[in-house]
């Protein structure tokens, strides 16, 4: 099967370090991908040079077979990429509603022209979320767990064909964990391929079709949860200990 998307031999350096090591990977049409490693392993940074966030300083990512290298990250958007981040700064002020509508009015082929349709794509990716009650609240009064459904919603919102998740489980307890899985499958089964960063082995496990390893910026493993899980250099770089 063709990849959607392929990010071929990536580097990213700043000054002396090397965040980003010579990765290469696919990610096939309506697969999830899980992306695990320790802190600091280039995690983030990969999906920056994905999201066209920041540039590499080698490599190439393609998009549907062309090479998206010159773009800049609002152009990915529009071509269907889309991301979520780890640091949410909702649009202070804004009620809930408007802050996905943002994203609906510059998502993939430009978004929606006008603010009413735009209101109403952001209207239901909330409810898909599982925000719908809280669409006129204002973004900066949403706590934790909320933020990370809006961070989704925002980015659902602009039609993409791949999303981006950077830790959009990190601080949620087990049900709200179990909640946000439901939603990223619920995603899937739309035809959107999903790349996903997450800490929590046991939901990354049971969400992803394939597991991807950075550890000091490389690729160490690549596979089904199972062959990556009982890897023993994962094991022994971030696992610390074997698990069922
Ligand atoms: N803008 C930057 N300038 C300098 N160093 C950076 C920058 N962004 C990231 N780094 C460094 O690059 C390395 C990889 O960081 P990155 O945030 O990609 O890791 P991560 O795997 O996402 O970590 P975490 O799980 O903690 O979020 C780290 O050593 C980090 O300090």
């Amino acid at each position: 099967m063709t990849a959607l998307l392929e990010v071929r031999h990536a580097t990213r350096r700043f000054a002396g370090l090397v965040a980003v090591s010579d990765v290469s990977f696919t990610l096939a049409p309506g697969e999830i991908l899980g992306l695990i490693g320790p802190n600091g392993a280039g995690k983030t940074t990969l999906i920056s040079l994905i999201s066209g966030t920041l540039p590499p300083s080698e490599g190439e990512v393609l998009f549907q077979g062309e090479s998206i290298n010159r773009l800049p990250a609002f152009r990915r958007a529009r071509l269907g990429i889309g991301r979520t981040f780890q640091i949410m700064r909702p649009f202070p002020g804004l009620s809930v509603l408007d802050n996905v509508a943002v994203g609906a009015l510059f998502g993939r082929g430009g978004g929606q022209a006008q603010l009413a349709r735009a209101r109403e794509q952001a209207r239901a990716c909330l409810e898909f979320v599982g925000l719908g009650k809280f669409i006129d609240q204002r973004a900066d009064e949403l706590g934790g767990p909320g933020r990370k459904r809006l961070e989704l919603a925002k980015a659902l919102a602009m039609q993409p064909k791949v999303l981006l998740c950077d830790e959009v489980m990190a601080g949620l307890n087990h049900v709200e964990i179990d909640e946000v899985i439901d939603v990223i499958r619920k995603v899937r089964d739309q035809g959107i391929s999903v790349l996903v960063i997450e800490h929590v082995i046991k939901a990354i496990k049971s969400l992803s079709d394939r597991l991807l390893v950075l550890h000091h910026g490389e690729k160490i493993a690549d596979g089904t949860p199972d062959e990556v899980l009982a890897n023993p250099t994962v094991v022994q770089a971030y696992l610390g200990k074997k698990r069922t």
